[in-house]
């Protein structure tokens, strides 16, 4: 009516100015005040726009009648939007607001280094004037922060790596990739006890912002992950980054030249993400060597030096310039608290070979034993592979069988998933299958630890081929190393730290890191 009204009373040298008048006069006496969010702002795309467009989305999914569909690159599921001139209504903190959604085909395009679509899009947001300063910040927030939730929750996972082309000196030293490991807390084979310990713990950290602001601490958190190879250390990665719908920056230390190099690496994660360092005592080798003109080291001035990728601008001595106390500071100290909401978790197949620098109390704030399958990790396995429930699991006669061995056997869940999956299409032969190899395991482990006993075994066995002894000898090597390896690290346990440090310079010698 306005726009008539203008063309038909005034000429059109006038109308711009009477338009400017009018729409003055207009607000001046509306009880409404109007934000407009337009989708590019300048030359630069509106964070904003597109927050709002996603908010808005959850909201039109259930009440607007014409809506838009799209889906991002790597998103798993639709979004809906408001289609040109929709409208809708939203109530927050029991304020209602309106928005609108204005499309406009844009004015002859004047010169840009960037080229401008050709429609002009924008949402408008109507608040009555007395519950502006009530809501609009606190709203604006709360659209952001859902916007991210949603993200989150439609787009998949990333999975950065610092060794995949990826350059510090350009900037750009993480690549990714689009993470879809299927790992779950409902897949993974543990104590249950544990397991919704270690939920607990993770859903507390995500929800504490607060917490963290009031106590002062950077909100970030540890995790020690150490145990042997094929125990679902990996795995529960996997599972507390799909839990929490974070991503994972993958860190391979062995690609890290300086500590600068790591600090860059660390500024350039996001928040909500879990940072790795899989395979610590492997990807670095921790020696207290002294440097030349120097007495003494304490154990934070550890130097790393690199097992793999000598690449690197390693001193004279072959050690590279990144430091433990580096790779401290990166979890712990100043540098860590660029960004918010982070994990870190580092892990380790021996944990009597870290430095005790890394392991005092406060460092890492859990440490995780990810141990050999127990009966309540057996079920959980045997419900996924062979989908055998809990009642038919009290049932079942090679079941029952299997907890009287399965403690006493020290199977990973790795050895364990791995003839169940042979087998799964034949249940009762996985089983019995699965029951032999428990039993076997079993007898051997109790025939090495009577001592004399193991012996005389490998003996008898000689009469036998040649490479059923090989194939023995073998299996006992691995038991031994089994043995020691749980033997190492109830010392650990018990004697604590000092006792720590004597088993890493123990295995170390011998193993020459
Ligand atoms: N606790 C577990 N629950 C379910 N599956 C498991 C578990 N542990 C191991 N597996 C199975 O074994 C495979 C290897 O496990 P994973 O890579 O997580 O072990 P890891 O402890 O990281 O071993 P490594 O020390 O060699 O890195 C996985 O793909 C998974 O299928
Ligand atoms: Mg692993």
């Amino acid at each position: 009516f306005c726009q008539s009204l203008l063309h038909s009373v005034f000429p059109p040298e006038l109308r711009f100015a009477a338009s400017k008048f009018f729409n003055k006069f207009f607000l001046w006496f509306s009880p409404y005040c109007y934000y407009d969010i337009t989708e590019i702002d300048g030359v630069n795309t509106n964070e904003l726009y597109n927050a709002v467009q996603l908010y808005l989305s959850t909201y039109a999914s259930v009440t607007g009648n014409r809506l838009s569909l799209s889906k991002a690159l790597n998103a798993t599921s639709l979004t809906f939007g408001l289609s040109s001139s929709g409208s809708i209504i939203d109530n927050f903190n029991g304020i209602t607001v309106w928005w609108e959604h204005i499309v406009t085909q844009r004015q002859s395009q004047s010169f840009s280094w960037r080229p401008l679509p050709e429609e002009k899009r924008g949402f408008t947001l109507k608040i009555k004037k007395k519950d502006k300063s009530l809501i609009l910040d606190s709203y604006l927030d709360h659209i952001l922060s859902k916007a991210n939730e949603i993200r989150r929750k439609n787009q998949d996972r990333l999975l950065y790596t610092n060794s995949g082309g990826g350059s510090v000196d350009r900037g750009h030293p993480w690549e990714s990739v689009a993470f879809k490991h299927p790992s779950t807390f409902e897949t993974l084979a543990m104590d249950p006890v544990k397991k919704s310990e270690i939920m607990d713990d993770l859903l507390s950290f995500a929800e504490g912002e607060s917490f963290y602001q009031q106590t002062g601490r950077a909100w970030k958190r540890g995790y020690l992950l150490y145990g042997p190879p094929g125990t679902g250390k990996s795995s529960m990665i996997a599972a507390m980054a799909n839990f929490l719908g974070y991503d994972i920056y993958d860190l391979e230390l062995t690609e890290v030249n300086t500590n600068s190099d790591l600090r860059t690496l660390l500024m350039k994660t996001t928040s909500k993400s879990i940072i790795v360092i899989e395979d610590i005592d492997c990807s670095i080798n921790l020696t207290n060597r002294s440097k030349p003109g120097r007495k003494s080291q304490t154990p934070l001035e550890t130097e790393i030096t690199k097992v793999a990728g000598s690449n690197s601008s390693a001193g004279p001595d072959g050690g590279s310039s990144m430091t433990l106390s580096g790779l401290l500071n990166f979890t712990d100290g100043l540098w860590s608290c660029c960004g918010s909401e982070r994990i870190f978790i580092f892990t380790t197949n021996h944990i009597e070979k870290l430095d005790p620098a890394l392991l005092r109390s406060g460092r890492m704030d859990m440490h995780i034993h990810m141990s050999f399958c127990s009966f309540e990790a057996l079920k959980v396995l045997l419900k996924n592979y062979v989908g055998l429930d809990e009642k038919d699991l009290l049932k079942n006669e090679f079941v029952k069988g299997m907890e009287q061995v399965i403690d006493d056997a020290e199977m990973t869940p790795a050895d364990i998933s791995e003839i169940l999956i042979k087998n799964r299409r034949k249940k009762e032969k996985a089983l019995k299958e699965l029951l032999e190899s428990l039993e076997r395991q079993h007898n051997k482990k109790k025939k090495l630890i009577s001592g004399g006993e193991a012996v005389g075994f490998v003996k008898e066995e000689k009469s036998s081929s040649t490479e059923d002894v090989v194939e023995e000898e073998e299996e006992k090597r691995e038991l031994e190393k089994q043995v020691e390896y749980c033997e190492e690290l109830e010392n650990c346990t018990k004697e604590g730290h000092e006792s720590e440090v004597e088993v890493t310079q123990k295995t170390g010698a011998t193993e020459g890191i």
